[in-house]
């Protein structure tokens, strides 16, 4: 079995407590299935392996939350000036999110290292904005840097969005880019200041399906991205040296805290076919636990997302048992699964 790493946890105040918030939601795209991964996750074994071969201590309720309790009545389209389509379950999506980030800050302030499965990749606005706040009140108004591993950047604002599902938006909120709607203010009202990431520190990986008005708003803020072109072009390593460099967590820097937020769908089908918005030409999978086990050599990671595992979709049952698996993989190899 491979053994954990041995790597020092930077700003975390023991190596092996795990916070795990199960997200069983679906609300942020159109396509059933994505809020059953948590449960499949899980069921393949996940946290057990985290147990018993990286030697966490697991603190979860036991229970996927699905978060319907805190759905309105109801949540119709949001008509906005200036948009080309009506936002989708804005209200539902806003309220979950706000609930996940309690739940994530809830593991984040009492020091632990934070998973949060998805679920769509709405709900990183709440992680994010958990760890962010839990971050900021342990190490003294510290920021945290984001690395967001994806097909897609998921930076449009309702303005930019030609789909309305708010799973291509969480960047542009949680960066403060795009604010609560005039329509309706408390749609994403809750996100305070401390909930916020810095916008320069923030970095891409896998892009290749990025949207005209979002390569305007990376062009325009000169946001950090490697498409899979640099991927090809330099290679992963070179490509994790510049990601890791950029965010001061290089060999021999000051270093910052990590949240980790990876979209399956930033591997490529073959290794993750079971997602709800596939894109050829992505990471192989070797290419995705490398990822994550530079963030996890940096000693810097303090949270990370899996999102986008739709049990639902692919071909066959196979298909499927691969997405899963894959997922397990990127998780474990954050988390300090080494071969050596
Ligand atoms: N998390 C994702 N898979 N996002 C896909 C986003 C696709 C497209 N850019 C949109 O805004 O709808
Ligand atoms: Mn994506
Ligand atoms: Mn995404």
């Amino acid at each position: 079995m491979a053994a954990p790493s041995t790597t020092h946890s930077r700003f975390l105040p023991s190596e092996n407590q795990l916070g795990v918030v199960a997200v069983g939601f679906s609300g942020g795209q159109p396509k059933p299935g994505v809020e059953a991964a948590p449960l499949a996750l899980i069921k393949s074994g996940l946290l057990d392996s985290l147990r018993n071969d990286l030697e966490f201590v697991v603190h979860h309720d036991n229970q996927v939350h699905d978060f319907t309790e805190y759905f309105p009545t109801s949540d119709p389209p949001l008509i906005i000036s200036n948009a080309r389509v009506p936002m989708l379950n804005s209200l539902t999506v806003s309220n979950v999110t706000c609930a996940i980030s309690a739940q994530v800050y809830e593991h984040a302030s009492k020091g632990r290292l934070v998973l949060t499965l998805g679920g769509d990749h709405s709900i990183a606005v709440g992680s994010i904005a958990g760890t962010a706040k839990a971050i900021r009140e342990r190490h003294d108004g510290r920021e945290i840097a984001v690395v967001w591993v994806d097909a897609h950047t998921d930076i449009n604002t309702p303005e930019t969005s030609g789909s309305g599902n708010i799973h291509g938006m969480p960047v542009a909120f949680i960066s403060g880019l795009a604010k609560p709607p005039r329509e309706s203010p408390s749609v994403f009202g809750w996100i305070k200041k401390h909930h916020m990431i810095n916008i320069s520190k923030l970095v891409y990986i896998g892009l290749r399906d990025v949207d005209p008005g979002e390569k305007i708003i990376l062009r325009e803020n000169g946001i950090r991205a490697f498409s899979m072109h640099d991927v090809d072009k330099y290679g992963i390593g070179k490509v994790m040296d510049m990601a890791l460099d950029y965010l001061n967590c290089g060999p021999g820097q000051e270093g910052m805290p990590i949240h980790l937020s990876f979209d399956v769908d930033a591997l490529d089908p073959v290794f993750a076919p079971s997602t709800g918005t596939p894109v050829r030409g992505g990471l192989t999978l070797r290419e995705g636990d490398f990822i994550c086990e530079s963030i996890h050599e940096t000693g810097c990671l303090v949270a990370m997302d899996l999102v986008e595992v739709n049990p639902l979709l692919g071909e066959n049952d196979l298909a499927r048992k691969e997405t899963i698996r894959s997922g397990c993989s990127l998780v474990r190899c954050a988390l300090g699964e080494s071969l050596l």
